[in-house]
Protein backbone atom coordinates (compact mmCIF):
# COMPACT_ATOMS: atom_id res chain seq x y z
CA UNK A 1 0.00 0.00 0.00
CA UNK A 2 0.77 3.36 0.11
CA UNK A 3 -0.19 6.68 1.92
CA UNK A 4 -2.31 8.86 -0.30
CA UNK A 5 -1.76 12.55 -0.38
CA UNK A 6 -5.01 14.32 -1.89
CA UNK A 7 -4.66 17.71 -3.48
CA UNK A 8 -6.49 20.05 -5.63
CA UNK A 9 -6.24 19.31 -9.08
CA UNK A 10 -7.02 22.63 -10.47
CA UNK A 11 -8.53 26.28 -9.05
CA UNK A 12 -7.54 28.86 -6.77
CA UNK A 13 -5.76 26.52 -4.18
CA UNK A 14 -3.71 24.18 -7.10
CA UNK A 15 -0.41 26.10 -7.60
CA UNK A 16 0.01 27.43 -3.98
CA UNK A 17 -0.42 24.02 -2.67
CA UNK A 18 2.24 22.81 -5.16
CA UNK A 19 4.51 25.31 -4.34
CA UNK A 20 3.87 24.27 -0.40
CA UNK A 21 4.94 21.31 -0.94
CA UNK A 22 8.17 22.51 -2.74
CA UNK A 23 9.45 24.71 0.03
CA UNK A 24 9.31 21.66 1.95
CA UNK A 25 11.56 19.88 -0.40
CA UNK A 26 8.45 17.46 -1.77
CA UNK A 27 7.77 17.89 -5.37
CA UNK A 28 4.57 17.28 -6.84
CA UNK A 29 3.90 17.65 -9.99
CA UNK A 30 1.17 16.89 -12.95
CA UNK A 31 2.18 14.07 -15.56
CA UNK A 32 0.66 13.50 -18.86
CA UNK A 33 -1.17 15.97 -20.47
CA UNK A 34 -2.36 19.39 -19.54
CA UNK A 35 -6.04 17.62 -19.15
CA UNK A 36 -4.89 14.51 -17.41
CA UNK A 37 -5.55 13.68 -13.78
CA UNK A 38 -2.11 12.22 -13.49
CA UNK A 39 0.34 13.27 -11.02
CA UNK A 40 3.82 12.00 -9.35
CA UNK A 41 5.31 12.98 -5.79
CA UNK A 42 9.35 13.53 -5.83
CA UNK A 43 11.48 13.53 -3.02
CA UNK A 44 9.61 10.72 -0.63
CA UNK A 45 8.62 7.66 -1.50
CA UNK A 46 5.47 5.74 -0.69
CA UNK A 47 3.65 8.50 -0.97
CA UNK A 48 0.93 8.97 -4.10
CA UNK A 49 -0.35 12.03 -5.39
CA UNK A 50 -4.24 11.99 -5.84
CA UNK A 51 -5.77 14.83 -7.40
CA UNK A 52 -9.29 16.04 -6.90
CA UNK A 53 -11.41 19.40 -6.20
CA UNK A 54 -10.85 21.05 -3.30
CA UNK A 55 -14.87 20.40 -2.16
CA UNK A 56 -14.39 17.18 -2.65
CA UNK A 57 -11.30 16.24 -0.93
CA UNK A 58 -13.46 16.14 2.76
CA UNK A 59 -15.12 13.61 1.50
CA UNK A 60 -12.38 11.58 0.80
CA UNK A 61 -10.84 12.18 4.05
CA UNK A 62 -13.66 11.49 5.64
CA UNK A 63 -13.98 7.87 3.77
CA UNK A 64 -10.72 6.96 4.43
CA UNK A 65 -9.78 7.19 1.01
CA UNK A 66 -6.74 9.13 1.00
CA UNK A 67 -4.62 9.23 4.51
CA UNK A 68 -3.63 13.41 3.61
CA UNK A 69 -5.67 15.97 2.16
CA UNK A 70 -4.84 19.83 1.80
CA UNK A 71 -8.30 22.17 1.29
CA UNK A 72 -10.12 25.08 2.74
CA UNK A 73 -10.83 25.08 6.68
CA UNK A 74 -14.53 26.14 5.30
CA UNK A 75 -14.32 23.32 3.31
CA UNK A 76 -13.75 20.55 5.83
CA UNK A 77 -16.73 22.12 8.17
CA UNK A 78 -19.16 22.06 5.61
CA UNK A 79 -19.38 19.10 4.42
CA UNK A 80 -18.47 17.06 7.59
CA UNK A 81 -21.11 16.82 10.20
CA UNK A 82 -18.61 16.77 13.72
CA UNK A 83 -15.94 17.42 11.26
CA UNK A 84 -12.69 16.92 13.81
CA UNK A 85 -14.03 13.90 14.76
CA UNK A 86 -13.86 12.33 11.06
CA UNK A 87 -10.45 14.83 10.41
CA UNK A 88 -7.13 15.78 12.39
CA UNK A 89 -5.84 19.87 11.60
CA UNK A 90 -2.30 19.04 11.02
CA UNK A 91 -0.61 22.28 9.96
CA UNK A 92 -2.73 25.79 8.33
CA UNK A 93 -0.43 26.39 5.37
CA UNK A 94 -1.12 30.51 5.48
CA UNK A 95 -2.43 30.95 1.63
CA UNK A 96 -6.20 30.72 0.21
CA UNK A 97 -7.46 33.04 2.80
CA UNK A 98 -11.46 33.88 2.71
CA UNK A 99 -14.15 35.19 5.45
CA UNK A 100 -17.25 33.50 5.44
CA UNK A 101 -19.32 36.61 6.23
CA UNK A 102 -23.11 37.37 6.45
CA UNK A 103 -23.84 40.76 4.44
CA UNK A 104 -26.70 42.61 3.96
CA UNK A 105 -27.78 45.61 1.43
CA UNK A 106 -25.85 48.38 2.36
CA UNK A 107 -29.25 50.47 1.99
CA UNK A 108 -30.55 48.90 5.24
CA UNK A 109 -29.19 51.46 7.07
CA UNK A 110 -30.53 50.22 11.15
CA UNK A 111 -29.35 47.07 10.31
CA UNK A 112 -25.41 46.75 11.10
CA UNK A 113 -25.52 43.77 13.83
CA UNK A 114 -26.98 40.50 14.23
CA UNK A 115 -29.29 41.87 16.58
CA UNK A 116 -30.53 44.26 14.20
CA UNK A 117 -30.92 41.42 11.32
CA UNK A 118 -32.90 39.26 14.04
CA UNK A 119 -35.03 42.37 14.64
CA UNK A 120 -35.14 43.11 10.53
CA UNK A 121 -36.21 39.32 10.02
CA UNK A 122 -39.20 39.87 12.39
CA UNK A 123 -40.03 42.73 10.90
CA UNK A 124 -39.89 41.08 7.20
CA UNK A 125 -41.84 38.45 8.21
CA UNK A 126 -44.78 40.26 9.96
CA UNK A 127 -45.03 42.56 6.72
CA UNK A 128 -44.03 39.76 3.95
CA UNK A 129 -45.53 36.70 5.18
CA UNK A 130 -43.04 34.43 4.67
CA UNK A 131 -39.24 34.19 6.09
CA UNK A 132 -36.31 36.57 5.43
CA UNK A 133 -34.09 34.45 2.54
CA UNK A 134 -30.35 34.26 3.13
CA UNK A 135 -28.83 33.15 -0.08
CA UNK A 136 -25.23 30.72 0.40
CA UNK A 137 -23.78 27.71 -0.37
CA UNK A 138 -22.45 26.97 3.17
CA UNK A 139 -25.60 25.76 4.90
CA UNK A 140 -24.22 23.98 7.57
CA UNK A 141 -21.93 26.69 9.11
CA UNK A 142 -24.53 29.31 8.32
CA UNK A 143 -27.26 27.53 10.24
CA UNK A 144 -24.99 26.75 13.02
CA UNK A 145 -23.70 30.21 13.34
CA UNK A 146 -27.24 31.95 13.57
CA UNK A 147 -28.50 29.63 15.92
CA UNK A 148 -25.39 29.91 18.63
CA UNK A 149 -25.94 33.68 18.16
CA UNK A 150 -30.07 33.61 18.41
CA UNK A 151 -31.14 34.24 15.12
CA UNK A 152 -33.44 32.20 14.18
CA UNK A 153 -36.34 34.08 11.80
CA UNK A 154 -34.86 33.49 8.60
CA UNK A 155 -34.57 30.65 5.99
CA UNK A 156 -31.70 29.51 3.88
CA UNK A 157 -31.75 29.38 0.03
CA UNK A 158 -29.56 27.55 -1.89
CA UNK A 159 -26.83 29.68 -4.19
CA UNK A 160 -23.93 27.74 -5.83
CA UNK A 161 -22.46 30.45 -7.39
CA UNK A 162 -22.67 34.36 -8.22
CA UNK A 163 -24.38 34.36 -4.97
CA UNK A 164 -24.02 38.34 -4.36
CA UNK A 165 -26.33 38.62 -7.46
CA UNK A 166 -29.45 37.28 -5.28
CA UNK A 167 -30.29 40.12 -3.79
CA UNK A 168 -30.37 42.27 -6.81
CA UNK A 169 -32.47 39.21 -8.72
CA UNK A 170 -34.84 39.21 -5.50
CA UNK A 171 -34.48 35.53 -4.99
CA UNK A 172 -33.14 36.69 -1.53
CA UNK A 173 -32.62 39.66 1.06
CA UNK A 174 -29.27 38.83 2.42
CA UNK A 175 -26.21 36.56 1.70
CA UNK A 176 -23.53 34.35 3.80
CA UNK A 177 -20.78 34.12 1.36
CA UNK A 178 -16.70 33.73 1.25
CA UNK A 179 -14.96 37.29 0.75
CA UNK A 180 -11.87 37.94 0.23
CA UNK A 181 -10.49 41.10 -1.52
CA UNK A 182 -14.07 42.72 -0.80
CA UNK A 183 -15.08 43.43 -4.34
CA UNK A 184 -17.62 41.46 -5.41
CA UNK A 185 -19.32 42.53 -1.84
CA UNK A 186 -18.48 46.36 -2.52
CA UNK A 187 -19.67 46.02 -6.53
CA UNK A 188 -23.10 44.50 -4.90
CA UNK A 189 -23.91 47.08 -3.06
CA UNK A 190 -23.81 44.91 0.11
CA UNK A 191 -22.17 45.43 3.81
CA UNK A 192 -20.66 42.80 6.06
CA UNK A 193 -22.24 42.97 9.59
CA UNK A 194 -19.85 43.92 12.16
CA UNK A 195 -20.52 40.75 14.06
CA UNK A 196 -21.05 38.79 10.94
CA UNK A 197 -18.00 36.62 10.58
CA UNK A 198 -19.03 32.84 10.60
CA UNK A 199 -15.26 31.76 10.06
CA UNK A 200 -12.25 32.72 8.95
CA UNK A 201 -11.01 30.23 5.90
CA UNK A 202 -7.35 29.55 4.59
CA UNK A 203 -5.94 26.19 2.87
CA UNK A 204 -4.74 23.30 4.92
CA UNK A 205 -3.24 20.52 5.67
CA UNK A 206 -5.59 17.30 7.23
CA UNK A 207 -5.23 13.88 8.24
CA UNK A 208 -7.92 11.42 8.04
CA UNK A 209 -8.62 9.71 11.09
CA UNK A 210 -10.43 7.02 9.43
CA UNK A 211 -8.03 5.72 6.78
CA UNK A 212 -6.40 2.30 7.43
CA UNK A 213 -2.88 1.98 7.71
CA UNK A 214 -0.46 -0.70 7.66
CA UNK A 215 2.99 -0.61 9.68
CA UNK A 216 4.95 0.37 6.90
CA UNK A 217 2.49 3.34 5.72
CA UNK A 218 2.25 4.38 9.51
CA UNK A 219 6.35 5.02 8.83
CA UNK A 220 5.66 6.37 5.75
CA UNK A 221 3.42 9.16 7.18
CA UNK A 222 5.37 9.52 10.14
CA UNK A 223 8.31 10.72 8.08
CA UNK A 224 6.36 12.47 5.48
CA UNK A 225 4.51 14.77 7.95
CA UNK A 226 8.23 14.96 9.89
CA UNK A 227 9.44 16.91 6.65
CA UNK A 228 6.15 19.38 6.27
CA UNK A 229 5.43 20.44 9.53
N1 LIG B 1 -11.91 34.81 -3.31
C1 LIG B 1 -12.26 33.58 -3.01
N2 LIG B 1 -13.45 33.12 -3.38
C2 LIG B 1 -13.84 31.87 -3.12
N3 LIG B 1 -13.10 30.97 -2.47
C3 LIG B 1 -11.90 31.37 -2.06
C4 LIG B 1 -11.42 32.66 -2.30
N4 LIG B 1 -10.20 32.75 -1.79
C5 LIG B 1 -9.93 31.56 -1.23
N5 LIG B 1 -10.97 30.73 -1.37
C6 LIG B 1 -11.03 29.36 -0.86
O1 LIG B 1 -10.79 28.47 -1.92
C7 LIG B 1 -11.45 27.24 -1.69
C8 LIG B 1 -12.22 26.85 -2.93
O2 LIG B 1 -11.29 26.72 -3.93
P1 LIG B 1 -11.69 26.74 -5.44
O3 LIG B 1 -12.53 27.95 -5.69
O4 LIG B 1 -10.48 26.51 -6.20
O5 LIG B 1 -12.52 25.46 -5.47
P2 LIG B 1 -13.92 25.28 -6.05
O6 LIG B 1 -13.85 25.70 -7.46
O7 LIG B 1 -14.94 25.90 -5.14
O8 LIG B 1 -13.99 23.75 -5.86
P3 LIG B 1 -14.18 22.66 -6.92
O9 LIG B 1 -12.79 22.39 -7.43
O10 LIG B 1 -14.73 21.62 -6.03
O11 LIG B 1 -15.13 23.20 -7.95
C9 LIG B 1 -12.36 27.44 -0.48
O12 LIG B 1 -11.75 26.84 0.65
C10 LIG B 1 -12.38 28.95 -0.29
O13 LIG B 1 -12.48 29.34 1.05
O1 LIG C 1 -14.02 39.26 -2.16
P1 LIG C 1 -13.69 38.89 -3.58
O2 LIG C 1 -12.21 38.93 -3.83
O3 LIG C 1 -14.46 39.69 -4.58
O4 LIG C 1 -14.03 37.35 -3.78
C1 LIG C 1 -15.26 36.81 -3.37
C2 LIG C 1 -15.99 36.15 -4.47
O5 LIG C 1 -15.24 35.06 -5.01
C3 LIG C 1 -16.00 33.86 -4.92
O6 LIG C 1 -16.71 33.63 -6.04
P2 LIG C 1 -16.12 32.73 -7.24
O7 LIG C 1 -15.14 33.55 -8.01
O8 LIG C 1 -15.62 31.44 -6.70
O9 LIG C 1 -17.38 32.52 -8.11
P3 LIG C 1 -18.79 31.95 -7.70
O10 LIG C 1 -19.66 33.14 -7.56
O11 LIG C 1 -19.15 31.08 -8.84
O12 LIG C 1 -18.67 31.19 -6.40
C4 LIG C 1 -16.96 34.12 -3.76
O13 LIG C 1 -18.10 33.29 -3.82
C5 LIG C 1 -17.28 35.57 -3.93
O14 LIG C 1 -18.33 35.76 -4.85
Amino acid sequence: MTVKLGVPSKGRLMEKTFDWFGKRGVGLRRTGSDREYAAAVDGVTGVELVLLSAGEIPRELAAGRIHLGVTGSDLVREKLAAWDTQVEEVQLMGFGHADLIIAVPNCWVDVDTLDDLDAAAAAFRATHGFRMRIATKYHRLVREFLRDQGVADYQLVDSQGATEGTVKNETAEAVADITSSGETLRANHLKILTDGLVHKSQATLFRSRKAALSDTDRDTLTEFLGKLT
